[in-house]
């Protein structure tokens, strides 16, 4: 199986460093001073445990590439470049190769089942920052990360397997799941956080916003009949292959909507964090104003131009009657 990375970013990168450093068969593609770094000099991986660098071959477009049967592609851009994405594999030749979610959030799995028929999930539990072209950092170990892996809307296949086994040769947990959705579920009950680390960081003060949101979103997938699986700190699995650790000469940014916005990127992914549930609220008949709040932060998070922490916490507080 070769692997096809796209959007060689914090998650992409530090993916696909892992897999051609442990040998295997990898492509990526990226955009930008990224794509020119990477094809100069190959990514920077910097973890708790190594600093190194890896080559592999990256394209601007899946155009670039001469797909293959035994192609899988992983999908790593944030989900409001998704669609795009998706349209060039389209463009591409992309037919019925599997395609992996390993972005956060359960919007990009519909969106892909759209357009192509072998779609799978991935619970993406690594924290990994982008910020300098040419650079990724990853904060896990013994293991970069674990990840959940299964087929879209459920069950698994042989695909799945060959997935997990590439992956955990490269340094990340996988582990095949039949119903990996209820894994992203409640991947996103952490994520909607996200917007608020983006604009206050991430003390403890900040636990009441956080605590609201997360009510909100376990009420809307109760009156929706989801039922997710607590991927948080008590998931066991995390003691022994993922702990968080410094990584010397790199402070951490924070979530990956934070880093969005400390690169400038123009667009951040809270229409599909909160905007989840804020959507499964509306269809379901349930308040949810602390995402409707969340929601309308992250658009005035780019409108103005705020930087990462800026706003107030009391604030906020206030504003939300907390
Ligand atoms: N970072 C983290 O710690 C974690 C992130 N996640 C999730 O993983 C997903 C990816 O996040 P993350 O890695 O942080 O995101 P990044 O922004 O770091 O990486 C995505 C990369 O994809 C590039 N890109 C977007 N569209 C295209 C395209 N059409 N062609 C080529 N390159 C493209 C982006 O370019 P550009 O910079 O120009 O926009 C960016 O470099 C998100 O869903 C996120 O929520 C999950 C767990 C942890
Ligand atoms: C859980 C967390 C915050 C880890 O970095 C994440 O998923 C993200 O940054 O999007």
């Amino acid at each position: 199986m070769r692997i096809i990375v796209h959007g060689v970013g914090a998650v992409g990168g530090t993916i696909a460093a892992g897999l051609a450093l442990s040998g295997q068969e990898v492509v990526g593609i990226a955009r930008g001073r990224q794509l020119e770094a990477i094809r100069a000099n190959g990514l920077r991986l910097r973890s708790p445990d190594e600093d190194v660098v890896a080559r592999f071959d990256c394209v601007g477009d899946p155009s670039e590439i001469d797909l293959r049967p035994d192609d899988a592609v992983i999908l790593t851009t944030k989900t409001q470049d998704t669609a795009g994405a998706l349209a060039q594999l389209r463009a591409a030749g992309l037919t019925d190769q599997p395609l992996f979610c390993a972005q956060n959030g359960v919007e990009n799995e519909r969106l892909a089942l759209r357009l192509f028929p072998n779609v799978h999930g991935i619970t993406v539990m690594l924290p990994a920052d982008y910020i300098t072209p040419g650079e990724v950092s990853c904060f896990g170990t013994p293991r970069h990360g674990i990840f959940d892996i299964g087929r879209f809307p459920g069950g698994h296949d042989a695909d799945d397997e060959a997935m997990a086994e590439a992956l955990t040769a490269s340094g990340i947990g996988g582990f095949v799941r039949d119903d990996v959705m209820r894994y992203k579920y409640g991947k996103l009950i952490l994520n909607l956080g996200n917007v608020i680390d983006a604009a206050l960081g991430s003390g403890e003060e900040t636990n009441p916003i956080l605590d609201m949101l997360r009510a909100e979103g376990a009420a809307v997938f109760e009156a929706a009949g989801i039922d997710p699986v607590d991927v948080g700190a008590a998931d066991p699995r995390r003691d022994e292959l993922m702990q968080l650790r410094d990584v010397e000469g790199v402070e951490r940014t924070g979530s990956s909507s934070r880093q969005s916005l400390a690169r400038g990127a123009g667009s951040i992914e809270t229409d599909y964090l909160n905007g989840e549930v804020v959507l499964l609220g509306r269809m379901h008949g349930v308040p949810t104003p602390g995402n409707d709040w969340a929601l309308a932060l992250g658009r005035r998070l780019l409108r103005e131009g705020i930087a990462p922490g800026a706003l107030d916490v009391d604030a906020v507080k206030a504003e939300l009657g907390l």
